[in-house]
């Protein structure tokens, strides 16, 4: 089955997006309609143009309201506002919320009262979605009758969840803390800015390139809201100046003591079985710049693990903030699109 998406916000997720199902033979997601406040010449070039990609492997042009990526018509809508995006007329059936302006259940689902689409998944750790569904962690909890405005949680959620399921279902997982290293964010600022960062934490608004700089970020809990078995969690998060390639640790207490080797064979066995393109596995010495373009949810680095005679535990995982996030968000715009109705334009797709 084919499930046809929209994007709301061409930025770097949406031009990830954009990306992977256009590289992707058979990748089950046809990409109808776009909309951000760029024009659709700008939107062109930005996908042609990536200072982290590079030159976009195919052709992209622009002509008039719509996108041509390899042949393939997109149309482009240019809306502020999420309630005025009329979806329907492009027969979008999931719509990813990327904007990262629109990030509470409430006006994400203005995509399906509004607009006509089916579904939303929102690309970030919103507020107050219908369902946190971390791929490979909790997605086997969707409900397609209750469960319309989906966030995947954060990148650094999915690399820390992915670990931290093997651990528990391998070895039971307690008292756990986790910590994230970033890569930049768009949302950063070049210069100390003390207005505009619609964040209210004043740190976030310093200079990206010359600070290690902390950041209070909630979302660090939901790993325990997709493995609810964790309990409460501990967390940090840092933004460093790196361009792409964010680094996931995550410690605790087993339930019993095990060696740093029963818990590196538990990984590459899950990354080669029940989590494979979810969880890698990457026995050479890493730094972040290694994990860029990898689509897994984490890039696990065996040299990080640690354990204690107590059942202490440490392990460490690298991830593509955008890249591997990108093809997580895509992964639940394939389920709960293959869960919703085909559209009348689908079946004319498959039979073009
Ligand atoms: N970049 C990452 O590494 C990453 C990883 C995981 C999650 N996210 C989340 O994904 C979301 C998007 O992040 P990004 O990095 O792609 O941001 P971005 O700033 O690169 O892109 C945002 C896009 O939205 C467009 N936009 C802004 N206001 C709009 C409006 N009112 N209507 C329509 N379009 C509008 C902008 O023109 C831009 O193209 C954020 O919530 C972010 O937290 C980002």
């Amino acid at each position: 089955m084919n499930v046809t998406i929209g994007i709301n916000g061409f930025g770097r997720i949406g031009r990830c997006l954009t990306r992977i199902v256009s590289t992707t033979p058979d990748s089950g997601i046809t990409i109808a309609a776009v909309n951000d406040i760029a024009s659709a010449d700008k939107l062109a070039y930005g996908l042609k143009r990536d200072s982290l990609r590079g030159v976009f492997p195919g052709t992209v042009l622009s002509r008039g309201d719509h996108l041509i990526v390899n042949d393939h018509p997109i149309q482009v809508f240019n809306q502020a506002r999420p309630d005025r995006i009329r979806w329907a007329e492009a027969n979008v059936d999931v719509v990813i919320e990327a904007t990262g302006r629109f990030r509470t259940g409430g006006q994400a689902r203005s995509h399906i009262t509004h607009g006509g689409a089916r579904k939303v998944v929102i690309s970030a750790s919103a507020d107050d979605p219908d369902a946190y569904l971390v791929y490979g962690a909790n997605h086997d909890r969707y409900d397609s009758a209750s469960h319309d405005v989906i966030s995947p949680a954060s990148c650094g959620v999915n690399a820390l969840s992915i670990m931290a399921k093997v651990l528990l279902d391998r070895f039971g997982l307690h008292s756990v803390s986790t910590s994230v290293v970033l890569a930049v964010q768009g949302w950063q600022k070049v210069h100390d800015t003390l207005i505009g960062t619609s964040r209210d934490d004043p740190r976030l608004g310093r200079s990206v390139g010359q600070s290690i700089i902390p950041h209070n970020y909630v979302a660090g809990e939901l790993v325990s809201v997709a493995l609810p078995a964790l309990g409460d969690i501990l967390y940090s998060y840092y933004c460093v100046p790196t361009p792409v390639g964010s680094l996931a640790e995550l410690s605790g207490l087993t339930d019993r003591p095990v060696s740093s080797e029963e818990i590196n064979r538990a990984m590459a066995e899950a990354a080669a079985g029940p989590l494979r393109g979810i969880l890698a596995y990457d026995p050479d010495p890493t730094v972040s710049v290694d994990v860029k373009n990898n689509p897994a949810s984490c890039l696990f680095d065996p040299s990080g693990t640690r354990t204690t005679r107590h059942g202490g535990v440490q392990v460490r995982g690298w991830f593509d903030n955008e890249w591997g996030f990108s093809h997580r968000v895509l992964d639940l715009a394939r389920l709960v699109g293959e869960h919703a109705p085909v559209s009348a334009a689908d079946e004319c797709w498959s039979l073009a």
